[in-house]
């Protein structure tokens, strides 16, 4: 029996469309600002301390041009995500950002909920942004829904260790939850763990299987698992 899901974002409850060409450019082109206005704020200083630690860049100059690289070849560094998460703030308070999901999603994530199932979301955005994303969205606020957020801070999402630290937190045994991803790799991961598994074949995912249920959306996800 399925007592927790635990989803994805990106590909998942969400279009990689989105993330792809709204956020990433969105935090591309107001990173160099953002750093020049609160590269000397305690959080901000030490995410970029972080990353010339991780690679010799000097000056805020440098990390800019490293942070930008980063985000055009969608690497998930956890200094980055935690600063994407944070310009993200500036443009989902202005109006400007809003938080793609499907309606599938919702509607299921509701009733799930409703039916006293643990939902949880682990993304390799941060923590801010996930629950950024989910509580400006075109059917409200969504963010009551869930139960908890997981970040790389845990682990990366293609190793089976995130899902034994998930599952520690959780408190549940492994096979009653479910894990919803677009990636195989992470299915993979979350299945070495015990986790049950269903890929979403959202636009853009390669259908083929990869030894996982898979399900075009949210309402063909089944918890006969
Ligand atoms: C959750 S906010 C933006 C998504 C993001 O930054 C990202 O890297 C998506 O990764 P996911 O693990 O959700 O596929
Ligand atoms: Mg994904």
């Amino acid at each position: 029996m399925i007592r927790a899901i635990v989803t994805d974002v990106e590909g998942t409850t969400s279009s990689l469309a989105f993330v792809k060409d709204t956020l990433f450019p969105y935090a591309a082109s107001a990173l160099p600002a953002f750093v020049r206005a609160h590269g000397d704020d305690a959080e901000v200083a030490a995410l970029l301390a972080e990353v010339a630690a991780e690679t010799g860049a000097r000056d805020h100059a440098a990390v800019i041009d490293t942070l930008l690289g980063w985000i055009r070849e969608d690497r998930k560094a956890t200094p980055l995500k935690t600063l994407q998460g944070l310009i993200w703030a500036e443009g989902y308070a202005s109006g400007r950002l809003r938080g793609h999901v499907y309606a599938d999603a919702v509607r299921q994530l509701r009733a799930w909920h409703a039916a006293g199932i643990r939902l949880y979301v682990y993304s390799s955005g941060s923590v801010k942004a996930q629950k950024l994303l989910f509580a400006h969205t075109p059917f409200g606020d969504l963010t009551p829904l869930f139960d908890g957020h997981f970040d790389t801070r845990i682990g990366g999402k293609r190793e089976a260790a995130s899902y034994r630290g998930i599952i520690a937190g959780l408190g549940l045994p492994a096979d009653e939850v479910l894990f919803l991803s677009d990636v195989c790799a992470e299915l993979d991961a979350a299945r070495e763990a015990g986790l049950r598994t269903c890929q979403l074949l959202r636009e853009g995912v390669d259908p083929k299987p990869c030894g996982h249920p898979q399900a075009a959306d949210f309402d063909g996800v089944s918890l006969d698992v």
